[in-house]
């Protein structure tokens, strides 16, 4: 892993954030005052079930869910709400890729014009644009002749290779992985997660995992955040949050995420059992 800038700034500092989305006439409070911090080089989890506010702390980053208060900076600068041709320029350093790999490619497109499309955009030439693509290809192990073809020709781990392909073609210093293989299958999401760990060893990204599967994060992240309903509840080593959680919510999560092992699946549900609290109450 990278170091920090010499000051010690990390990459991502957000700091005491808080999103309120407007549903009618009243507000819900989505976060309520999450911190978190992403250095160089590093992969940061972010795990919790659903509506525990995962992704919308990902859009905040991404400048897709408007922050209510707190702050986001990027390498020291602050990027909180930041909008127009600013938070254009930002998508050089950072870039996202999301859960559907069917979605989120045009269809009518080729693969070529969707890899270079950002960066022709951006104003590079067409004959390097060519060559970046080219190599883009290569690091998410797609043969060449992808160029040609369009995503409906993909399998949906292909077409997720695309999309990270898509993400890292202006070279950016941080990407917020969205359940990035919570579509594929458990045979091509293992794939999928040594295609991350590769790339990140080969180029040093940062990336900020949002996944529900303590399984996948405890593979690729170096540290996890833990969130419930709306708070980060625990933050630490992967060790020791994916092996010893502190909060009891996180050993909840720990206990029903499945194991490979039968023997120690039961137990582990003898535990959860144990563990449960009463019907309704809240787990913290
Ligand atoms: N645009 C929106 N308007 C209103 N409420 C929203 C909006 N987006 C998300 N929410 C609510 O905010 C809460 C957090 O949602 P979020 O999508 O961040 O959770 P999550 O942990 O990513 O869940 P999932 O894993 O299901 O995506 C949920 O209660 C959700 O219903």
């Amino acid at each position: 892993m990278k170091a920090d800038a010499k000051d010690g700034t990390p990459l991502l500092r957000v700091a005491d954030v808080v999103v309120d989305y407007r549903r009618g006439r009243t507000t819900f409070r989505a976060l309520k005052g999450v911190s978190m911090t992403i250095g160089a080089g590093e992969c940061v989890g972010l795990v919790g079930e659903s509506g525990s506010g995962k992704s919308t702390l990902g859009k905040a980053v991404l400048g897709l869910a408007q922050v209510t208060s707190g702050s986001i900076h990027f390498d020291g600068r602050d990027i909180t709400n930041l909008k127009g041709a600013a938070r254009r320029r930002l998508a050089a350093d950072l870039q996202v890729v999301f859960q559907d790999p069917y979605g989120s490619l045009d269809p009518a497109m080729t693969v070529g014009q969707i890899l270079a499309e950002p960066l022709t955009a951006a104003g590079t030439g067409r004959a390097e644009a060519r060559a970046t693509v080219a190599e883009m290809l290569d690091h998410v192990r797609l043969p060449a002749d992808a160029v040609n073809r369009c995503p409906g020709e993909f399998s949906g781990g292909q077409r997720q290779r695309i999309a990270i392909a898509r993400a890292l073609v202006r070279r950016p210093r941080l990407i917020i992985c969205d359940e990035p293989v919570s579509a594929l299958d458990l045979t091509t999401q293992a794939a999928v997660i040594d295609l991350f760990i590769d790339i990140q060893r080969e180029t040093g990204v940062s990336y900020l995992f949002v996944s529900h599967d303590l399984n996948v994060v405890r593979r690729i992240c170096h540290r996890v955040s833990v969130m419930y309903r709306g708070e980060c509840v625990e933050t630490g080593p992967n060790e020791k949050v994916t092996r010893d959680p502190d909060h009891p919510y996180t050993r909840q999560l720990l206990l029903a995420s499945p194991v490979a092992d039968p023997a120690r699946q039961a137990e582990r549900r003898r535990h959860r059992l144990e563990l449960r609290a009463p019907a309704g109450t809240p787990v913290s």
